[in-house]
């Protein structure tokens, strides 16, 4: 197979990718899910004018000018309606979020009033209108106000339950098994042997997974055997997961068995190998409704690849409307060599110059297994194949990495 490109990698994975069935799930667990269908309002907020103060609700008409002196006939709290209806010369006592009463139209605060018994006296000239909420200033019944296709944040939480939505239509989370390969990987907290390899990529994979909304379940570490990585792969089947996440033994060495086991279980591979650094030899094939992606093992190219291609594909399954992330235009940091045939993504700093433009400066390590120069970096800088040397200065698009 020869190197496909990052743009149409990306389009085969995501070529299925139909969003996952509808659930129902209460409202205080719908936080950075995904709703299955727009969601309009049950009522109309506020339902009716409410007084935006604490003071009294009064004719405008009545208190033209300063001085004026009315009749307090009642009051009304937040919850409970005034049943009579305000006459010339009359006032209520009125607190924030109270219904503003009929025959009413302004409300006085009541630092500019001077209590005298069952009359106050008004300070100030009356303007209409003043610190009423007309019914409807933030939505209406049936307004649509969450989209389908939305993540829903901490603040659409709370307009939902103000459209009075006590259960919500979501996406089901994508979920997804990872499986690490490589008889030289030995755990954090171990003491690893010569040449043992801490096992690392998986941390920052189920993390990016999870941060994205997907469910994960770890599957270890398989030896680099056919029959561990089979095993593991039927794992994955049996446990009816989404997607199976491979890191490791992706390239052509004799301990490479992940594109061997694979295909030994039927997946259909739409690629092996693409035209980018770091990332060479991912992979990607379907099984039924099984997703296989084949992360490299060295640890900036496995999740420098689970960034740009597992994030959108798990955004699609949820059934995001933005699916792809969002490039940015910066100004390189520091000059960068011509490329060759693979598309660079390039590890780089992120800053502001006095300009105020985005600098992104590649780290000047840019080897795919220093992981050191990865959690140093913001950002990646994308340099299309064959791109020409560009200065310090010169125009570059980025991709900002997640915090
Ligand atoms: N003859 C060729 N050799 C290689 C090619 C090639 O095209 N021809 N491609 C190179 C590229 S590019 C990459 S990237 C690597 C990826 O190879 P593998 O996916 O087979 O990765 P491994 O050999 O299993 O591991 C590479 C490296 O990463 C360490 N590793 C693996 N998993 C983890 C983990 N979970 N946590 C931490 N570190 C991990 C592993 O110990 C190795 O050091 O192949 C090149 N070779
Ligand atoms: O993709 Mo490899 O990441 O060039 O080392």
């Amino acid at each position: 197979m020869s190197l496909m490109p990052v743009a149409d990698a990306l389009a085969a994975i995501l070529a299925d990718a139909a969003p996952l069935v509808e659930e129902w799930v209460p409202l205080a667990s719908g936080h950075r899910r995904v709703l299955a269908r727009d969601l309009s309002a049950t009522r109309t907020q506020p339902p009716l004018p409410m007084s935006a103060m604490d003071g009294y609700a009064i004719r405008a008409a009545d208190a033209a000018q300063p001085g004026a002196r009315l009749t307090v006939i009642g009051e009304v709290a937040a919850g409970q309606p005034a049943e009579q209806r305000l006459e010339a010369g009359e006032t209520m006592r009125i607190f924030t979020g109270g219904v503003v009463p009929d025959g009413a139209d302004s409300v006085v605060i009541q630092e500019d009033t001077t209590r005298d018994g069952d009359q106050v006296i008004l300070n100030v000239a009356a303007r209409h209108g003043h610190h009423i909420r007309p019914a409807g200033i933030d939505f209406h019944q049936d307004d649509v106000l969450l989209r389908a296709g939305t993540r829903l944040s901490d603040r659409d939480l709370a307009l939902a339950a103000s459209m009075n939505h006590a259960k919500l239509p979501l996406r089901r989370r994508p979920k997804i098994a990872m499986l690490a390969t490589g008889d030289e990987l030995v755990m954090p907290g171990t003491c690893p042997g010569p040449g043992q390899i801490l096992y690392a990529n998986g941390f920052a994979l189920h993390a990016l997974a999870r941060d994205e909304g997907a469910d994960t379940i770890d599957l270890g570490i398989a030896a680099d055997t056919l029959e561990s990585t089979t095993a593991a792969i039927r794992r994955a089947r049996e446990l009816d997961v989404d997607i199976l996440v491979t890191t490791g033994g992706a390239s052509a060495g004799d301990h490479d068995m992940v594109l061997r086991s694979l295909e030994a279980e039927g997946v259909a591979m739409s690629f092996w190998k693409i035209a980018m650094r770091p990332g060479k030899p991912m992979m990607h094939g379907t099984l039924g409704g099984l997703r296989v992606i084949g992360l490299p093992g060295n640890p900036v190219s496995s999740y420098v690849c689970a960034f740009l291609f597992l994030v959108p594909l798990i955004r699609a399954l949820s059934g995001r409307r933005d699916v792809a992330h969002i490039g940015e235009s910066a100004v390189l940091g520091r000059a960068v060599g011509g490329n060759d045939g693979r598309e660079d993504y390039l590890r780089a700093s992120l800053d502001y110059d006095a300009m105020g433009r985005l600098v992104a400066t590649p780290v000047e390590r840019q080897d795919s297994s220093l992981l050191s120069q990865l959690a140093s970096a913001q950002a990646l800088v994308i340099r299309p194949p064959f791109a020409h040397a560009a200065d310090a200065g010169a125009p570059c698009r980025i991709i900002k990495l997640p915090l």
